[in-house]
């Protein structure tokens, strides 16, 4: 799968993910008020109108993109419902040709990560049959628990050419809280960083591994660090836009290829028809708002790496 985020970022010039991160303050009136009218203003009626929200997003920018990120915190707070709308945009992303990353965060004692992997990345065995619950093509795994919590995962890849982002130095305010933390001198994001290099190292696709990184744009003297331990991890990296991730300050999250990153943004493009740059659209093409948005962001980037 890696092969195939390295080809679409090479086809759409465009080393971005969109987030597509629901939350139903998000969806304008007009979805709601129909998803409500079909299948009410319930738990059913909330999935139905994110997931309208999506395909919509999705049918206006994937022509334009490698890949999304869809979180499924976003879904699961609408429970069952809401991890059918999950699933449902999984499978239409991928008839889409996009490269699914599920924002999923998991990872446990090595038994539990097992049934994590194969659930979302893998195959679950019923009877004579097999069945791939989620099938997205990589997901983000945190990697607190140490080796035996990722092994599985990685296992799963190599059986199944999927892939992982793992959490080395997240975006938020308070990531340095342990993150940071000294260990023998060294930051413990930098020592997680060889660790993913490490664990990438024979999961090799044609030029970059399979086992990449999360590493937040919102810290980009970290990312330059990062980039030179892990050159051949990928490294997906949030914080664009909506937590002020700018162009400028990612060029050294890439390689010299011009590849080795890929930059998410989520609120940034799902609710641009609600920021003043884009309320030009309006509420009713709300999709050619994000549209315009995610143009906009990959210039911003083009021009910061040119
Ligand atoms: O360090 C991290 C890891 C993951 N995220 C996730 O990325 C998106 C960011 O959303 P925006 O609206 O573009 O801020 C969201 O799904 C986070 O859970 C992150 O932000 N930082």
């Amino acid at each position: 799968m890696i092969n195939k985020l390295v080809a679409n970022i090479k086809k759409t010039n465009a080393p971005i993910v969109v987030g597509l991160d629901p939350m139903l303050d998000y969806v304008p009136d007009q979805v709601k008020a129909k998803a409500f009218a079909e299948c009410g203003e319930t738990l059913e009626g909330a999935a139905e109108a994110i997931w309208q929200f999506n395909k919509e997003i999705v049918d206006k920018t994937y022509d334009l993109i490698p890949a999304v990120k869809p979180q499924i915190a976003m879904y699961e707070q609408f429970g069952i419902p809401g991890l059918m709308a999950f699933k449902k945009t999984v499978d239409y992303c991928k008839e889409k040709g996009l490269v699914v990353i599920g924002d999923i965060k998991r990872g446990d004692i090595g038994s539990t990560s097992v049934a994590y992997a194969v659930g979302h990345i893998g195959k679950v065995k019923v009877g004579e049959k097999s069945y791939a619950p989620f099938d997205e093509d990589f997901v983000t795994v945190n990697p607190y628990l140490g080796s035996d919590g990722i092994n599985p995962f990685i296992d799963v890849c190599k059986e199944e050419k999927k892939g992982l982002f793992i959490l080395v130095k997240t975006s938020n305010p308070s990531s340095g809280e342990f993150q940071d933390l000294l260990v023998d001198g060294r930051p413990l994001y930098e020592l997680v960083g060889e660790k993913v290099a490490q664990w990438g190292e024979d999961c090799m696709g044609d030029e970059y591994s399979y086992i990449g990184a999360v590493v937040g744009a919102t810290y980009p003297e970290m990312g330059k660090v990062l980039r030179k331990i892990m050159p051949k991890s990928y490294i997906l990296v949030p914080a664009y836009g909506a937590q002020g991730g700018r162009g400028k300050d990612l060029v050294h999250f890439f390689n010299e290829d011009g590849l080795g990153a890929i930059v998410n943004s989520s609120r940034g493009i799902i609710t641009a028809y609600k920021q003043e740059k884009y309320a030009r659209f309006g509420a009713e093409h709300f999709g050619d708002a994000s549209r315009a948005a995610v143009e906009d962001m990959i210039a911003d980037i083009s021009q910061a790496l040119n």
